[in-house]
């Protein structure tokens, strides 16, 4: 298969991730006879520093026409620092998801069996662990009309849904629960937000086309316990935009760390697939952040796309290289693997090549290693 792929690197981890990625999908490409081009372009705070936007049209012109997205991260400490600031990086982000009307995003979390006893949380807590959040994502509060007063005293940020936005993810989330575990959780705040009522009752009425499936709802802040204190309760959540960004970030402890969260974001015309993850600017150019997310994400590029065989290839790899502890500091305390070592072996591996990373990195694998 022929695939035009737009790579959005961004900020911070993003370059070195993303490059991980791109190593895992040219070795699919290698082995699996697909021809996969990337075309590079510019977002967030790079891309305000080149061309004075967080999203040049040229970058929107490339994701519009490529058949999927792979995106890194933006961010920069310079912004985040600065409340003043009147261009953002992340605008560039949301003005992208927004353009191409990607609604949906998808973030799968389970657990890997190697990993049970590093997590924070008890083993019998989360062994088994495996749901999937879909997050609204071009709506909502993110997206509603914003103020700041003029004297500088007041500011305010409007949350609205409408029925249509409701909808669409919906459908995509009751389908999913379909072929899943068939439990739907819709997350929200019914109790206090008008927009979680219309939630609510959209999500009741569009249940009875979805008989097989086992509706329940929860307001975000006993969810938020409920994600810690028993998450095998959950097969597929659904929430809004704001509850499913935090969410997926307190989740992602779960599974041991947040470098290894993927997501795909789905719209009708287009895909992006990226890690939940941000642009962690504590770790850029030190070459430790995790880069499982990105590679994980592109496995999810690939199964949009049909490409199953070639997708399970890749998680083969990421498993293999969690059971071997070929894997960055935040999984792994004794063995510090860097970004570019992990990615390696998982070209390597994808490649039938396991042994040829042993040998060119002379590791042994019975001692601790830091390269
Ligand atoms: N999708 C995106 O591009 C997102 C961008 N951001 C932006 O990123 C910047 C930093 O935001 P933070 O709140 O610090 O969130 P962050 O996700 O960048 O980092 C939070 C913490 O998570 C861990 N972490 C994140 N990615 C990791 C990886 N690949 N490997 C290992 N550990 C990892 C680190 O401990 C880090 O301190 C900000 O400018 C923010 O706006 C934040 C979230 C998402
Ligand atoms: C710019 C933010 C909305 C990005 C984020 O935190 C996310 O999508 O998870
Ligand atoms: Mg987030």
């Amino acid at each position: 298969m022929k695939l035009n792929i737009a790579l959005l690197p961004g900020d911070g981890i993003g370059p070195e991730v993303i490059q991980q990625a791109v190593k895992a999908l040219d070795a699919i490409a290698e082995k699996y006879n697909h021809e996969f081009i990337f075309t590079y372009a510019s977002i967030g705070a790079i891309a305000i520093k080149e061309a004075g936007s967080p999203l040049p049209d040229a970058t929107l012109k490339i994701c519009t026409e490529a058949d999927a997205i792979l995106f890194g991260a933006i961010g920069d400490p310079k912004y985040d620092n600065n409340p003043t600031a009147k261009i953002r990086p992340e605008e560039g982000l949301l003005k992208l998801r927004k353009s191409l009307g990607l609604f949906a995003n998808i973030r799968p979390l389970s657990i890997y069996d190697a990993l049970i006893h590093q997590s924070n949380l008890k083993a019998e807590v989360i062994k088994g662990v495996d749901f999937v959040i879909f997050r609204e994502l071009t709506s909502g509060i993110y997206f509603g009309e914003k103020e700041l007063s003029a004297d500088g005293t007041e500011a305010f940020d409007v949350c609205k849904y409408t029925v249509e936005e409701i909808d669409r993810i919906a459908h995509l989330a009751f389908k999913s629960a379909q072929i899943r575990r068939k439990k739907l959780t819709l997350i929200d705040k019914s109790n206090v937000l008008e927009t979680s009522r219309l939630w609510r009752k959209r999500i009741i009425e569009i249940s009875k086309n979805y008989p097989t499936i086992n509706l329940d709802f929860l307001f975000v802040d006993n969810a938020a316990m409920q994600l810690i204190l028993n998450p095998k309760q959950f097969d597929v959540i659904l929430t809004e935009n704001m509850f499913g960004d935090i969410l997926s970030d307190e989740a992602s402890v779960i599974s041991g760390s947040i470098g290894l969260l993927a997501s795909a974001s789905i719209g009708i015309n287009s895909a992006m697939f990226e890690p939940i993850h941000g642009s962690f600017p504590q770790a850029k150019g030190k070459n430790i952040a995790n880069p499982l997310a990105a590679v994980l994400s592109a496995a999810m590029l690939l199964d949009h796309f049909q490409l199953h065989e070639e997708a399970e290839a890749i998680r083969t790899a990421v498993e293999k290289s969690i059971e071997l502890n070929i894997t960055t500091p935040d999984l792994n305390s004794t063995n510090h693997f860097s970004t570019t070592n992990v990615g390696s072996f998982l070209s390597d591996f994808i490649l039938d090549d396991e042994n040829t990373f042993y040998n060119k990195n002379n590791i042994d694998l019975g001692q601790s290693t830091i390269i």
